[in-house]
């Protein structure tokens, strides 16, 4: 039932594709095998099959009760049956009883917050606008270590930075897979994202890592260049008036880089602004919405079945949209012959461990899914939060100004038209790195971090902190990067403090815990290594330095980082860069200044912003069009 049926249709890019898809009342691009998969692995499956096997144990019961009454029932296979699966199910409650009684037990002596509601538990956290502020807000109460329940999931929560790099770090502890796994249906299966640390993830992950090395960086540059100038010039016709969507606009500039750089496909999700009503246009649309959706039916159920709704309506068509132009790349590339090193290349070529052989297309479809939903939003919002934060403080875009025009990148009079970013100057331009760097400390597209679960053993942090098997241990990036325990200044925009080597290691006289739990650390030997600090390559530098514990995790550490973030540095340097040397970015009225952006603030598995970010592109050299124009008139952007 779960199996993917890839439908046949030409779709919006004009691939070619297999079979005919069978249509379903949401219209072409919702295919029945994708709701049946839905449904299948609907989130709630946890929830759904406990009520399935509670209702089973009961119906049991009731046959083993009746058949040692009533020869009706009394058929020996009955009772067998019957008294097996009762056994069996009481057994299995037991365990499940006693285990969530010895996490509760082992978590007892650390503070925490009360829930309201005893079933529930801490529920609000998850559902909560903004979790990722309301897990600092805990950490600054509670302090570096503290617990709290979820239904029947016991957690602990570390914002000390000595173990929360020893968690993420350590090989004992996997992804919670609960937290993952309601992906899975709409990203067409497990993948490098979502999956174990198995063997399966081991051969995906060493096979398609090379796509982002230095060299193809490189090459990654000149789409990123191309793609942002073509954005630059959208804006510049525009004019300074007009208010627009530049969290969409980054978006879709991010949507572009990845199609280009790792299937050699143009997404045209920038061009086809121009043509807002074009089947492309609004499969970069449905592309963009895809994440908000499925957040959508996260929190709300009835997202999945009240069809008679249009707004549930178009959401099936969003999801049906996205998993097209999947297909289509994976037609594309299956077709064509990849750029050699490229992420499609490598992904062809890579093995499947348990066959020996290529991958299948059902495991090619989800890492061809997890690469756009991990690398798009995760880049785009970036650069929002980048170009808001600098909006903010005129003194960092004073700096900022001042290294490009050293450089010789910024617009003038004199030189209204500079010339184009080259990959050494990437290096060169360390006030913007730390200006990025600054930006994902305080606004970590992933900021709610990461949960890491030992299944099937104890394990103790610190030779104190005894966790039982199934306890979820939180590592929250934003908390981290954000209590007043781990940064000096800590709600304060402040590039200059990434000016001085090795700001995202702990500071080992300050950390928080008492100094008994860090004995077993050897940190002052790990913490005299140097450090080159803003080099945007020093990966290299990193490796040597990875044992030192950290305070800052924006792509997350140890086995499970960002396989992307050699492209997203590169990328959000370049365009940051590139859009900087030309315009000077103003929030928009209709924002509400930085309270009414703080208040549209929303995670959705990344922290975006409901409603876009509305910014006025003042362009440093006026052309004769945008010559005099008024900011106080202003129209926006509706398109996008
Ligand atoms: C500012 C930009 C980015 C940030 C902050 C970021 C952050 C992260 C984080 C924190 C994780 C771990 C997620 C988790 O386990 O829950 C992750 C994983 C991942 N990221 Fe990124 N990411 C960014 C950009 C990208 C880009 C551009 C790509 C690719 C085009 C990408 C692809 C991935 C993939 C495939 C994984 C899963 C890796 C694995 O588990 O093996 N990311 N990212």
């Amino acid at each position: 039932m779960l199996c993917h049926v890839f439908p046949a249709r030409t779709n919006a890019y004009g691939f070619k594709e297999p079979q005919k898809p069978r249509q379903f009342p949401f219209g072409k691009h919702v295919c029945l095998s994708d709701v049946v998969q839905q449904l299948a692995w609907h989130k709630y499956d946890f929830m759904f099959f406990g009520a399935v096997l509670i209702v089973a144990f009961f119906s049991a019961l009731t046959c083993l009760t009746r058949a040692t009454i009533s020869s009706k029932y009394g058929h020996p296979v009955t009772v067998s049956v019957s008294s097996v699966f009762v056994a069996l199910a009481t057994y299995a409650a037991i365990r499940f009883f006693a285990g969530t009684r010895r996490r509760a037990k082992a978590l007892e002596h650390l503070p925490g917050p009360t829930p309201k509601y005893w079933l529930p538990g801490f529920m609000g956290l998850i559902v909560s606008r903004q979790p990722h502020r309301y897990a600092t807000k805990l950490a600054e109460k509670f302090g570096p270590i503290f617990k709290f329940r979820v239904l029947w999931y016991h957690a602990v929560c570390i914002t000390d930075p000595v173990l929360a790099t020893h968690v993420l770090r350590s090989k004992h502890v996997d992804k919670l897979r609960f937290k993952y796994s309601f992906l899975d249906p709409f990203l067409g299966g497990t993948n490098l994202l979502t999956g174990h640390t198995d063997e399966h993830w081991k051969a995906v992950r060493k096979a398609v890592a090379p796509s982002f090395s230095a060299g193809n960086m490189k090459l990654a540059l000149a789409h990123i260049v191309e793609r942002t100038l073509a954005l630059a010039d959208y804006l510049e016709e525009g004019g300074s008036v007009k208010s627009f969507n530049v969290d969409n606009l980054l978006l879709r500039e991010s949507m572009d880089v990845i199609g280009r750089f790792g299937f050699q496909k143009d997404m045209n999700a920038l061009k086809s602004l121009r043509t807002p009503h074009a089947e492309e246009n609004m499969d970069a649309v449905s592309l963009l919405n895809a994440t908000q959706e499925i957040v959508d039916r996260f929190k709300i159920v009835w997202r999945w079945w009240r069809v008679w709704r249009e707004d549930v309506r178009a959401g099936w068509v969003t999801i049906g949209r996205f998993k097209n132009i999947v297909r289509g790349l994976l037609s594309h590339i299956k077709a064509t012959q990849p750029q050699r090193g490229s992420f499609a290349d490598l992904l062809l070529r890579a093995k499947d461990p348990k066959t020996g052989r290529r991958l299948s297309d059902r495991k090619m479809f989800p890492e061809i899914a997890a690469l756009f939903f991990a690398g798009v939003d995760t880049t785009g919002h970036t650069g929002t939060f980048c170009l808001f934060a600098i909006s903010q403080h005129p003194e960092v875009e004073e700096k900022v100004v001042a290294e490009l025009a050293e450089h010789g990148l910024l617009a003038t009079k004199d030189n209204p038209n500079p010339r184009t970013l080259a990959y050494p100057d990437l290096g060169k331009l360390t006030y913007l790195q730390a200006v990025i760097k600054e930006t994902l400390r305080m606004y970590p597209p992933v900021g709610i971090g990461q949960v890491r679960v030992s299944a099937s053993h104890d394990i103790t942090l610190a030779d104190r902190l005894h966790l039982p098997a199934g306890t979820c241990i939180w590592v929250p990036h934003h908390a981290i990067q954000n209590v007043s325990f781990n940064w000096a200044d800590h709600d304060k925009f402040k590039p200059e403090r990434w000016l001085t080597p090795g700001t995202e290691y702990a500071v080992t006289e300050k950390l928080p815990l008492p100094k008994e739990w860090y004995k077993n650390w050897d940190l002052d030997k790990a913490s005299s290594a140097p450090s080159t600090g803003t080099n945007i390559d020093s990966d290299e530098q990193e490796e040597n330095d990875s044992r030192r514990p950290k305070r800052y995790f924006p792509f997350a550490e140890g086995p499970r980082s960002c396989v992307g973030q050699s492209l997203a540095k590169v990328s959000l340097v370049a365009t940051m860069a590139t859009l900087l040397s030309r315009f000077s970015f103003k929030l928009a009225d209709e924002m509400g200044g930085p309270e009414g952006v703080l208040k549209r603030e929303r995670y959705t598995l990344v922290i975006g912003l409901k409603g876009g970010m509305y910014m006025h592109a003042v362009p440093r050299v006026p052309t004769a069009g945008t010559d005099g124009q008024e900011s106080s008139t202003t129209t926006s952007d509706e398109d996008c």
